[in-house]
């Protein structure tokens, strides 16, 4: 496969990183410039003083001089040791706490960014992208950026120093070491060049084993597992990524293995060369005894950084490679904030209650190939209750979502008042909308709390809003009322909800905030007849003086309605009251015909006791 060049270049990358750590822990660079002093003074200590202490002994200088000297390396030694830890600790923390830091910026920028765009099979596979190359482990970009950036600069610097030293002294063997680099060199880029071509690989094969092993052993899967064999499904798919997986792992161990040997072999013929020359000259008498120690030991230190300094250089390099989904996924434009709207708009906007218009409006999801919603038209008048209906995938959900500004047409426009709504600011248009989504999300807080999605609800508002949601008795007999905290994710003690309560919960939020367009994408799927019987005559009270968007199979329910739509291939089919649409005989009646069949049937018994349908 043809070599893609990176959209980002490391310098650029180096550049952003550093950025970020001007903005989170600006501290970090200090900790980088003591770490690369120490270690140089660690690596030139450790070199000269022995050399000086063979020098004072061929020289045959005082006794107490030399312990003097020796003392004095021991305890530079240890106090550049201690400084190395103690740096160390607190690099490795503070760069181990940037990357959870750039972990959270990522998912804010999945709220900024506009949710249609979320929706996008590519950004969403970037997203994930993002997180495991960058983001998911110690050694993933952001944190191995950090960490190879300073080993490279403390090997750097202190193989600057004796370059110096073993240049002006043996030439040869400085050349002979920077061979032996270049060739090791080699071998890493051609592994880092076969990673960087399946390293999506990689990642898709991490986010799908994490998905398999949270999923199977999450608790909640318990009854299918018992019931359907669903552990089954689980194991057999595990067992095939994890083959994958360890097929990949052997690829790259066997790569790295062979870039490393290359290296290892330049290394060795260097060392042979490098330590029988530094012999052969100390017998000739070419080297003193104490030039020999010397040059002994910078060659040492020399090689081993020299090796410190490649592998840094490869792991900064692949760390770049793997910063370059998270780059492109935050250099993901957030939109640019929209005008604030003229003194004339907003008195238009704030009328109430509020009406909305279709006019022509398409809907084609990003990739997708066939609209969901086609040239669709019609008014929603204020303080009108408009039904939604339709079977499975007809788009009734896309097109609540259009309404609330959470996707934008593809084409055709949206008023709302009479303003075009792709003029509004996003806020604005969201607040005018509460809705009540088919699933619910309860958060790990009080009852309050998940009801006024405040951390300090108003109590008189949260009781108003669970009243209406029929949900006072079941909240007064939790073990702390509203006060009792829910889910048991941040909560030992938190409470349970079953799947109609927390559908209940979500109808409160809505209620509790009180917006003027309330839109209710099937709040009664998860509730019993009597609950389901309430909501329905709830609704022209819930209703009263706000514009509502009901979605619902129930077509009994939707006679509470002004006006039905009914959607069939993202197309409306038929508009009109219920009494309108029976009496045309179209789809619309004969879904209410099939359904009220099962309504009406009688229930008799016959002979024998059984209950029978008439
Ligand atoms: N994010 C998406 N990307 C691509 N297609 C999507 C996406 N979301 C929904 N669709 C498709 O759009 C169509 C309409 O979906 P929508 O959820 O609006 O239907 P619905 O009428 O609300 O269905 P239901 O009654 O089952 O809730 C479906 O074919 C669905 O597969």
């Amino acid at each position: 496969m043809a070599k893609k060049k990176p959209q980002y270049s490391l310098v650029n990358n180096l550049r952003w990183y550093f950025r970020q750590v001007q903005r989170y822990f600006p501290g970090l660079k200090w900790d980088i410039l003591g770490t690369v002093v120490v270690t140089a003074l660690t690596g030139v200590i450790g070199v000269i003083v022995p050399a000086w202490l063979v020098g004072l002994l061929a020289s045959r200088a005082h006794f107490s001089y030399f312990v003097e000297v020796a003392l004095g390396m021991a305890v530079a030694l240890a106090a550049a040791g201690a400084a190395s830890t103690f740096l160390k600790f607190y690099a490795d923390a503070w760069g181990s706490n940037l990357r959870a830091k750039l972990a959270v910026a990522l998912h804010q920028l999945t709220y900024q960014m506009p949710y249609q765009q979320l929706q996008t099979p590519h950004v969403q596979e970037q997203f994930h992208q993002s997180f495991s190359n960058a983001l998911s482990w110690t050694l993933a970009g952001a944190e191995a950026i950090f960490r190879s950036t300073k080993g490279l600069l403390a090997d750097g610097v202190t193989l600057l120093i004796f370059t110096a030293t073993l240049s002006a002294f043996t030439p040869w063997l400085f050349v002979l070491v920077l061979v032996a680099a270049v060739i090791g060199y080699w071998g890493l880029q051609s592994y880092r060049q076969w990673y960087e071509t399946n390293k999506a690989n990689w990642a898709t094969q991490r986010r799908q084993t994490s998905y398999l092993g949270r999923t199977a052993y999450a608790l909640e899967n318990g009854k299918d597992m018992r019931l359907y064999h669903i552990g089954d499904w689980y194991q057999s798919h595990y067992e095939a990524l994890l083959q994958a997986r360890m097929h990949w792992q052997r690829a790259d161990s066997t790569r790295t293995a062979v870039a490393e040997l290359i290296g290892d072999v330049a290394g060795f013929v260097r060392d042979g060369a490098a330590y029988t020359m530094l012999v052969l000259a100390a017998a000739a008498q070419t080297l003193s005894i104490a030039q020999f120690t010397l040059l002994f030991g910078v060659t040492n230190q020399f090689v081993a950084l020299t090796n410190g300094l490649l592998m840094d250089w490869h792991q900064l390099q692949k760390a770049s490679l793997d910063l370059q989904e998270l780059r492109a996924f935050t250099d993901h434009q957030t939109p640019a904030p929209t005008q604030p709207l003229a003194a004339a708009d907003a008195s238009q906007l704030a009328k109430r209650p509020v009406t909305i218009q279709f006019e022509h409006v398409s809907y084609l999801y990003p990739e997708a190939e066939n609209p969901t919603l086609r040239d669709v038209s019609f008014t929603l008048a204020g303080g009108e209750r408009l039904a939604l209906v339709g079977v499975n995938g007809a788009g009734k959900s896309t097109l609540s979502k259009l309404m609330m500004g959470l996707l934008d047409p593809t084409s055709g426009t949206i008023r709302i008042n009479g303003i075009d709504a792709a003029t509004l600011p996003p806020q604005t248009r969201y607040a005018l909308f509460a809705p009540v989504f088919q699933e619910s999300t309860l958060i790990a807080a009080d009852v309050a709390q998940n009801v006024a999605m405040t951390a300090e609800p108003d109590a008189r508002r949260v009781q108003a809003a669970l009243k209406q949601a029929d949900l006072t008795q079941t909240v007064a007999d939790l073990k702390q009322g509203v006060h009792t905290q829910l889910t048991r994710n941040l909560h030992d003690d938190g409470a349970d909800l079953s799947g109609g309560q927390a559908q209940k919960l979500m109808l409160a939020r809505a209620l509790h905030k009180d917006a003027p367009v309330l839109i209710l994408d099937e709040p009664t799927a998860a509730l019993d007849a009597i609950a389901e019987s309430a909501v329905y005559q709830m609704y022209a009270t819930l209703t009263t003086g706000k514009t509502s968007l009901f979605i619902s199979h129930r077509l009994a329910s939707t006679r509470f309605c002004d006006q039905i739509i009914f959607l069939a291939d993202g197309r409306i089919a038929e508009q009109g009251t219920h009494e309108e649409l029976l009496n045309a005989h179209g789809r619309y009646a004969e879904m209410y015909a099939i359904q009220s069949k099962y309504y009406q049937k009688e229930v008799k018994q016959d002979g024998s006791g059984q209950v029978v349908l008439g």
